[in-house]
């Protein structure tokens, strides 16, 4: 597992976040560290998703932050200038793929079928996101996946929730789990940053009992 992958499971849960305001990205990803959660996917969404990448990664060093939505080379060099430690995306463009793996940019494309699994090994990919994870099959699918692909690991997002976490971090096959539950608009939007600390406690508390369990 890569150093970025162990950071991403020492996390567990990744807050996938929507920014409209690059000036709340810092007060956020303070309020997401003081929660105990060390990394964030910032979706390129928005116009303000770069700036926001470049606040955090300028302003809050113990920040681990990764560009989500990124669906094309151009949005993936700039994430990457901004300071994105990692690119993820919802499907798998293989010129976004093919770009971050000439630049050394560990890269996360999503996939949900076997199909998709393979043609991401073929080009050397061994950790993927599934997406929409809820929607193609949730933790039965990984169940069924792990038996014939024991070497890929998972980032399942899409419909995670408080509820249903624990059960996709259970799974051998997943290193951690995205959602955009955790930081909520509203909570943004009021600049509501106790809360979103809370969100950040009681997730963190999630993954440590899910941790503590396995080990
Ligand atoms: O945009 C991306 O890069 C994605 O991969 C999709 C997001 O991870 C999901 O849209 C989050 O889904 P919810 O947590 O159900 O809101």
């Amino acid at each position: 597992m890569t150093q970025v992958e162990n950071i991403l499971k020492k996390t567990g849960i990744i807050p996938v976040i929507k920014l409209d305001d690059a000036q709340l990205a810092v007060p956020l990803a303070k309020a997401l560290l003081a929660g105990g959660i060390g990394a964030a996917e910032i979706t390129f969404r928005t116009p303000a998703a770069a700036s926001s990448i470049q606040a955090i990664t300028e302003q809050v060093p113990d920040m681990f932050v990764c560009a989500g939505t990124v669906l094309n080379t151009e949005q993936a060099k700039l994430a990457v200038s901004s300071g994105a430690a990692a690119v993820i995306s919802p499907g798998t463009n293989p010129a976004v793929v093919n770009w971050c793996l000439e630049q050394g940019v560990p890269v996360y494309p999503g996939c949900a079928t076997p199909t998709e699994i393979e043609a991401a090994l073929r080009m050397g990919l061994t950790t993927l996101k599934l997406f929409p994870a809820e929607v193609v099959g949730g933790v039965k699918l990984l169940k069924a996946l792990y038996g014939p692909y024991r070497e890929i690991k998972f980032m399942p997002t899409g419909g995670i929730s408080p509820s249903n976490a624990a059960d996709y971090l259970r799974q051998p096959n997943v290193i951690a789990c995205g959602g955009s539950w955790l930081c909520s608009e509203q909570d943004i939007l009021r600049e509501d940053w106790a809360a979103v600390e809370t969100s950040a406690r009681e997730a963190a508390e999630l993954v440590r009992s899910v941790q503590n369990a396995a080990s």
